[in-house]
């Protein structure tokens, strides 16, 4: 069998920490896979958060939700994910997250995450995480603005502390285009 994919790895590291009655965070919703990912790990007692600034792209998300009959336990916001401290409280337990960085396939290709309104969310992500709870960064960096994100997600996991947090990198490393990589912060 071949290595997975960096993409496909995040959904296995993120079915290893989901617990059914969870609740997950989909900060960049995009077309929806992960959002309808995650609404299955959940159940339907869970509860996903999504956030994306294009309406389109919650429209598209939740036609996919209503057709997989898991709209009941999905919360879509048509808002920069760096707002997401809004939609916690202080006791919000997150099982996991996940950011699908860059801009929407199919989509506008200037509309793409940026290092400091991510870094803004993951801040404010991490305490929320529970112990063994993962927040997963999908990272691209051949788009214009991809390689200065990457770098400022890259640093910044770099600098948490290794008591609190593990960070794992994963991707291929030999191939001619610049392929996404994982990077996944495991709260101890
Ligand atoms: C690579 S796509 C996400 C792909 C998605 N996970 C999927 O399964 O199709 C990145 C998405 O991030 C969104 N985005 C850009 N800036 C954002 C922000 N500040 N907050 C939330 N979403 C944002 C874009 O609109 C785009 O849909």
């Amino acid at each position: 069998m071949n290595l997975p994919n960096a993409l496909t790895y995040s959904h296995t590291l993120l079915a290893d920490c989901v617990y059914a009655g969870a609740t997950v965070v989909d900060a960049t919703v995009g077309n929806g896979h992960d959002t309808v990912f995650l609404a299955q790990l959940v159940g339907p007692t869970g509860h996903v958060i999504g956030f994306d600034v294009q309406a389109a792209a919650l429209q598209r998300t939740q036609t996919q939700l209503v057709l997989t009959g898991a709209a009941d336990r999905v919360d879509l916001h048509l808002t920069g994910h760096e707002h997401v401290a809004d939609y916690l409280t202080p006791t919000t337990q997150i099982a996991g997250a996940i950011f699908n960085l860059g801009y929407l396939p199919g989509g506008d290709k200037t509309r793409i995450t940026r290092a400091t309104t991510t870094l803004t969310a993951v801040r404010a992500l991490l305490p929320h995480l529970t112990r063994g709870g993962r927040l997963l960064l999908m990272v691209y960096s051949g788009h214009p603005g991809g390689a200065a994100e990457a770098t400022a997600v890259h640093q910044f996991c770099t600098t948490l502390p290794q008591h609190d947090y593990q960070v794992l990198q994963y991707g291929f490393i030999n191939q001619i285009h610049q392929p996404p990589y994982l990077l996944a912060i495991e709260r101890r």
